[in-house]
């Protein structure tokens, strides 16, 4: 199957960045793994966006992409924006990303442009449709411990930590298959109250929420709270996640001059 719209060029797929403090100035850094994950699994052009102090003017973003995808990152979302009182961790906020991405969000939900979230962007999904954050789940007795291990070398970071309890019927079970479903972990904050049109698709086994959709949303829009862009290569659950979204980009997909539906053939 091509993996070109009916104009022949590449879905145009917004990978949102992180804004980063240098001695002098700041940089908008995103990993590479999250923007190979969006040209070699999703079949996708990926174009980074920017988290400026400032904002971006989504409105001129929206017309020409045709997909977003809120990265992971080790930061956390400002409690100002969940009504989350002090910050457990005030030194680990990207208040300028946190301004980009969930205007972001609500927009490219509003106007039907494929939507997928990882870790940090499945937090931010949920808190942009007015949800609410746990800022440390470790500290709640009687779950697992979500966070990253420390003492291991990189790639068993990103080794399966725990498994996936699909909803039966749900979009992401649609995707994924039956399963069973090992996924990775990596997070100390995770959702703690779902926004009103937020659903809930998927959970660790101490019901801790993995994996979000928006139900009322025009096109896709999913978030996982796991990493399925590493290890590579990308397998199973993981690979189907992106395959749907380079599909749904795919059927949204704009014609780059005139704005008009091209989508794929
Ligand atoms: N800060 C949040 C989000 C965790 C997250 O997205 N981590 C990314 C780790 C680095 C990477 O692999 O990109 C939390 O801790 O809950």
């Amino acid at each position: 199957m091509s993996r070109r719209t009916s104009s022949g060029r590449l879905p145009l797929v917004g990978v949102t960045a992180c804004r980063i403090m240098g001695e002098h100035n700041a940089s908008h850094r995103v990993g590479e793994k999250y923007v190979t994950a969006m040209s070699e699994v999703a079949g996708v052009c990926p174009v980074i966006i920017p988290a400026l102090p400032g904002g971006v003017e989504i409105d001129s973003l929206l017309d020409r992409l045709d997909g977003v995808f809120l990265t992971g990152s080790p930061s956390n979302v400002e409690p100002a924006r969940y009504d989350g009182g002090d910050s457990a961790t005030p030194d680990e906020h990207d208040p300028a990303r946190d301004g980009v991405t969930l205007d972001l969000a609500r927009a490219a939900v509003a106007r039907g442009i494929p939507l997928l979230g990882v870790c940090r962007g499945a937090q931010e999904l949920n808190v942009a449709f007015g949800g609410t954050l746990h800022q440390e789940i470790h500290t709640k007795t009687g779950g697992l411990d979500h966070r990253m291990r420390r003492d291991v070398p990189y790639d068993w970071k990103y080794r399966p930590a725990h498994s996936l309890e699909l909803v039966a019927g749900g979009r992401l079970a649609a995707i994924a298959g039956p399963g069973p479903h090992l996924v990775n972990s990596l997070h100390g904050q995770a959702i703690e109250r779902l926004g009103p049109r937020v659903v809930a698709e998927g959970r660790a086994p101490d019901g801790v929420v993995e994996a979000i959709s928006i139900a009322d949303a025009p096109a896709f829009a999913l978030a996982v709270q796991w990493h399925p862009e590493w290890p590579r290569p990308v397998e199973g659950i993981n690979r189907a996640i992106f395959e749907a979204f380079g599909k749904a980009a795919r059927a949204a997909a704009k014609d780059a001059r005139t704005g008009v539906d091209v989508a794929a053939e």
